[in-house]
């Protein structure tokens, strides 16, 4: 490793995903003494960490090693970190960035776990960092795959995807995330593993409501494979790599999410398809389903690039309520035949 081990590393957000990689890294960096510490927004929930409280969920699931340690302060957390992970909400990383900035190490690396696209400027979380530190593309990772949080907290294998400009930085990070189970690759195509992770969650919305409408297998095979195509589509017109979408953070991440009961995106697509309302399934939903804020700027940004997303389509005029879930297979299956390798 030509890069120096980090003194420290910050995760930003106390959720599932954050808690789990926290986790992951304190897990992969035990041995060497550095400390891993989360950032939780409440006191309550960084005390709960601190005393690996067993009323959390997560807590009683995960074996929280010595050195990780919670604090609802930014700056303590962020001081004297090399390493910072960013695991809150997509929709909310500007505003809390805005604040995180000001304690962020200037040479630190950052590494966004985030799978989501920012509504109103269609951008990434990689882009939004980029515009909101100014720091370069050398020192902004993300990581992406078929990662379900509480599978990971409870040690069972997997595999992930490490992703930046700079490949000496993305294998500095890939080395302080191995876990014995949890297996980083590395990839430069930042584009490509960040859009999969972001699109999934919309196919696996649509998934879950033809589950929800008592669909069988052989749709839900359908809308995978139709939803890996249109996925493809818009990330080679933005620049991004075929084989990024058949590895892990496409096509591996397309699976695990749309197969599992644990996706929140899954999730909230079935009740859409028992005929919940939105607003009923956002009550009922705990924690943050990306797919539903991301749908429309996805949409969006295909439309400006002149990509025809047809699911991501239908997932977004049923969200927002001009399609009902019972005719959104009549609309995908009355579209004009063609070849199935056809762009567009
Ligand atoms: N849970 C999972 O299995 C995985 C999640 N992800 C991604 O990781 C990101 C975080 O997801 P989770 O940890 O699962 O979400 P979560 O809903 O479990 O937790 C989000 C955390 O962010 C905190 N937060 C900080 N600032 C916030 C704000 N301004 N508004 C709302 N919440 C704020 C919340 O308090 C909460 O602790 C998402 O983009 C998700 O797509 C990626 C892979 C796996
Ligand atoms: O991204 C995930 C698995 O890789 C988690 O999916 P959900 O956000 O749908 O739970």
């Amino acid at each position: 490793m030509t890069k120096p081990l980090p003194r420290k590393i910050a995760v930003m957000g106390a959720g599932s995903w954050g808690t789990t990689f926290a986790k992951v890294l304190a897990d992969s960096v035990a041995d060497q003494g550095i400390p891993v510490q989360i950032w939780a927004r409440r006191d309550d929930a960084a005390n709960e960490i601190n005393e690996r409280h067993t009323n959390s969920r997560y807590l009683r699931e995960t074996k929280l090693p010595a050195n990780i340690s919670a604090s609802s302060n930014q700056r303590e957390v962020l001081e004297g970190a090399d390493l910072v992970v960013l695991a809150i909400p997509s929709q909310s990383l500007r505003r809390e960035l805005a604040v995180f900035k000001k304690y962020f190490e200037p040479e630190a690396v950052l590494l966004s776990l985030m799978k989501g696209l920012e509504r109103g400027t269609d951008l990434r979380m990689s882009e939004v960092i980029a515009e909101i530190t100014q720091f370069p593309e050398d020192r902004i990772a993300v990581l992406s795959g078929p990662n379900l949080a509480m599978e990971i907290a409870r040690e069972q294998p997997t595999a992930s995807v490490v992703a930046c400009a700079d490949s000496e930085t993305a294998q500095w990070i890939a080395e302080l995330c191995s876990a014995p189970y949890f297996r980083p690759y590395t990839n430069d195509d930042v584009l490509g593993v960040e859009l999969g992770g972001i699109v999934k969650n919309i196919i696996a919305l649509a998934v879950g409501m033809c589950d929800g409408m008592g669909m069988g297998d052989n749709t839900k095979s359908t809308v995978i494979t139709r939803g890996l195509a249109e996925t493809t589509r818009l990330v080679l017109s933005l620049g991004g790599r075929l084989d990024t979408l058949a590895g892990l953070s496409g096509l591996g991440d397309l699976v695990a999410t749309c197969s599992s009961s644990l996706s929140r995106n899954n999730t909230a697509g079935r009740l859409l398809g028992q005929g919940l309302f939105l607003d009923e399934v956002n009550d009922r939903m705990s924690q943050t389903a990306e797919g539903i804020k991301s749908a429309r700027a996805v949409f969006d940004l295909a439309r400006a690039h002149e990509v025809e997303m047809p699911i991501t389509e239908a997932v977004v005029m049923v969200l927002e309520g001009s399609l009902s879930v019972e005719n959104m297979a009549a609309r995908l299956l009355a579209r004009e035949l063609k070849s199935e390798g056809e762009q567009n």
